[in-house]
């Protein structure tokens, strides 16, 4: 497998981009001006306060839940020192190491949902389009999977930094387990018990400026498969939700994390919350960042509807088969999700 990063080719300065990042005409993005900056005042996902009294918090996830899937957290208690640490490793990896090093910690030979640099989602499909983006994944929960010395070791406190990023996320996570559950009218605990204990990857997507960005997405259409994934962006902008028949920016606030359910979240709410579809477009103007955290049950675990919600419009699903025929068919929209409709 050839070990071609896209940043390699967008340092070349070709003014056209290869045909293998050429999205098919419905794929592409249709805004006016991809160069341009995203306008702060456009409509864009709901913003909600954790610092709110308990029940105002409850009745505003309950609507974003329902209505997006998707939503900002302020007031989260996560140090926003730390996500700006992990946005500064995440970058000065990307942008100050030569990629002579960073091919030291190469992951695309390996299979498709393997740690550490890459730039292809799916390795072994040659026949999708591919992604303006290079990434780095970090396997960082349950402990046993987590070895630190497969990451970078610069900056010096890149994996210190990593790791500290890793627990805040899970408290954090399991925080909105529970309220999830209490809004959807089940126990605080009801989802956690589901899920069992997280899985988690940390994963650092690298956008580099694209010569050609109507032509191109730096990550597809797709919804993420686990449980509910932890996302910080630089102030670059690129990430949108497809809401109400559009594609709406989800636009940069650099204290606030950005929640977006995932497909497993809404098997379980028997389809009352939605996992949101979202993507990320390129820019020709600014190389972007983002830090996704995904947490995810055990490849092992059945997940089914909750038995509160009748009758159950899913089919109950081992996880880890989820995840081989995500993997198999590639993440285009939801339909994996829909396949599992009863
Ligand atoms: O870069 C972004 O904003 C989106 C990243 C994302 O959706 C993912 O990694 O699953
Ligand atoms: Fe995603």
């Amino acid at each position: 497998m050839e070990a071609l990063r896209v940043q390699s080719l967008a340092e070349k300065g070709e003014m056209s981009v290869p045909s293998q990042y050429i999205q098919p005409p419905e794929s592409r993005s249709q805004r006016e001006n991809p160069n341009s900056n995203p306008n702060p005042n456009v409509n864009s996902i709901p913003v909600i306060d954790f610092s709110n009294p308990r029940t105002n918090l409850l009745e505003e996830l309950r609507k974003a839940c329902k209505e997006w899937g998707a939503f900002h957290v302020i007031n989260h208690r996560v140090p926003v020192g730390l996500l700006d640490d992990m946005r500064r490793v995440g970058r000065t990896f990307f942008e100050e190491r030569p990629m002579e090093e960073k091919l030291r910690y190469s992951c695309d030979s390996g299979s498709a949902a393997s740690e550490g640099y890459g730039s292809r989602m799916l390795v072994a499909s040659n026949d999708t389009v591919l992604d303006w983006r290079d990434y780095f994944d970090h396997h960082t929960l349950p402990l046993s999977r987590r070895n630190p010395s497969r990451w970078p070791d610069s900056p010096a406190d890149y994996r210190k930094v990593v790791t500290a990023y890793s627990d805040h996320m899970k408290a954090l996570a399991q925080e909105l387990l529970g309220l999830v559950s209490e809004s959807l009218g089940l126990t605080c605990q009801s989802m956690e018990n589901v899920v069992g204990d997280f899985y988690q990857n940390i994963t650092i997507s690298y956008y580099p400026p694209c010569p050609q960005p109507e032509l191109t997405l730096g990550l597809q259409s797709h919804s993420d498969m686990g449980i509910i994934t932890l996302l910080i962006q630089d102030d670059v902008g690129g990430l949108e939700v497809f809401n109400n028949g559009e594609w709406v920016t989800v636009n940069p606030m650099s204290d606030a994390i950005c929640v977006i359910l995932a497909d497993q979240t809404e098997i379980i709410s028997n389809g009352g919350y939605r996992s949101a579809q979202h993507r990320a477009v390129t820019n020709a103007r600014k190389a972007r960042l983002s830090v996704a955290t995904f947490h995810d049950p055990a490849k092992t675990r059945q997940i089914s509807p909750s038995p509160a919600f009748h009758p159950p419009k899913y089919r109950p699903v081992i996880y880890g088969d989820y995840v081989s025929s995500w993997y198999t068919k590639g993440p285009e929209g939801k339909r994996n999700l829909d396949a599992l409709l009863c």
